[in-house]
């Protein structure tokens, strides 16, 4: 069951025409002319219960903007748009309780209070039961590790601590569905792993469904069996990670350390291509060969065993299509890069 429907989503933006020469800004503030941008230009999605889908695009591709309606901040200009059986826009409060969103760049925390009681006043605030809300804060101090600054005003917090304050704050009412526009940025090594443990958590043991926008492709390899990718308001892929990589980069490498003083004899396997070294058999030997397949057309270990018939190798190491180069591809083609 879907619970999240996106159909013929649009939304446009209107700011007033500026106009250049003397007294510009002025004219500009007098001037009725608007110029509209189309920020999200019909797109279409759905999201089931407990899916984890990673939603990507270049800047100003229309990820912010797209979650802003799904948390019914921003109204769509066209289109539809449904979380959990509401309409978001229609019904802002209704809506608000069956989400958590976390804004990686802004926080929804008092600013002057201890975390603690910025935890407590948004508990109240969402109406948590005084149980549940025992419950969830012991829970989250611990998994979030909250414990050495729940007693900290936010202000004082590192953006780490911050955003880890916040991802409770966003879970105190045990939401269906969680946003997070780039929960990862900013954070060091250790406070990234333990953001993206807290979240594979939450989605596979609380069931609770992720629309996870982030510029980190490790977040989404981590994090993501789906991925939809959008540019200039339009979705360019939704589907599998590793469909897409095999569909953009089919190829793999196996890259092969002969011992010193070993020729490379080469491999005779069809769909199997020498792109690096190797100058052919009885030639001094290279010492690093790498061999281009695709996997539908030969399997590694028949390749393996075909190069350690003729050779002896020092070391062995497959590299696969990357994301980052794959995405990347596909916003080259699609004018984006
Ligand atoms: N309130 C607004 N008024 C006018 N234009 C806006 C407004 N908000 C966003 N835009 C424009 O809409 C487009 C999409 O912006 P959006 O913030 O959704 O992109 P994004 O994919 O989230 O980008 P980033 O990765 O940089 O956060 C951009 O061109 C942006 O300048």
């Amino acid at each position: 069951m879907s619970l999240i429907e996106v159909a013929g989503l649009v939304k446009e933006f209107r700011r007033p025409k500026r106009i250049d020469g003397p007294l510009g800004a002025l004219r500009t503030l007098f001037t009725r002319q608007y110029v509209s941008k189309r920020a999200v230009d019909g797109i279409d999605f759905s999201v089931g219960e407990g899916e984890l889908v990673g939603y990507l695009g270049p800047n100003g591709a229309g990820k912010s903007t797209t979650v802003k309606m799904l948390a019914g901040i921003l109204r769509p200009t066209a289109g539809h748009v449904e979380v959990a059986g509401v309409v978001p826009w229609k019904e802002r409060e209704r809506n608000a309780r069956n989400i958590g969103v976390v804004f990686g760049q802004r926080s929804q925390l008092w600013w002057d209070l201890p975390l603690r009681d910025s935890l407590e006043t948004m508990g109240r605030l969402y109406g948590v039961e005084r149980a549940r809300y025992r419950r969830s804060i012991a829970h989250f101090t611990e998994v979030l590790m909250l414990g050495a600054f729940l007693d900290t005003p936010v202000r004082q917090l590192s953006l780490g601590q911050r955003m880890r304050g916040d991802l409770a704050a966003a879970m105190l009412s045990e939401p269906r569905v969680l946003f997070l526009d780039e929960p990862t940025v900013g954070l060091d090594v250790v406070a990234r792993e333990r953001m993206r443990e807290f979240i594979a958590v939450q989605n596979r043991a609380q069931g609770t469904t992720v629309v996870l926008t982030t510029h980190d492709l490790d977040d989404v390899e981590r994090l993501c069996s789906r991925i939809v990718l959008i540019d200039s308001g339009r979705v360019l892929y939704d589907g599998d990670v590793e469909k897409l990589k095999s569909r953009y980069a089919p190829h793999r490498q196996l890259v092969v350390q002969l011992a010193d003083g070993s020729p490379w004899q080469g491999v005779d396997l069809p769909g199997v291509e020498c792109v690096r070294g190797g100058a052919g058999p009885g030639s001094a030997g290279p010492g690093s060969v790498s061999l281009r397949f695709a996997p539908e057309d030969a399997r590694t270990p028949e390749i393996v065993a075909a190069v350690l018939a003729r050779h002896t190798v020092t070391d062995l190491s497959i590299i696969e299509p990357d994301l980052e180069g794959v995405i990347h591809r596909i916003y080259s083609e699609s004018g984006a890069a």
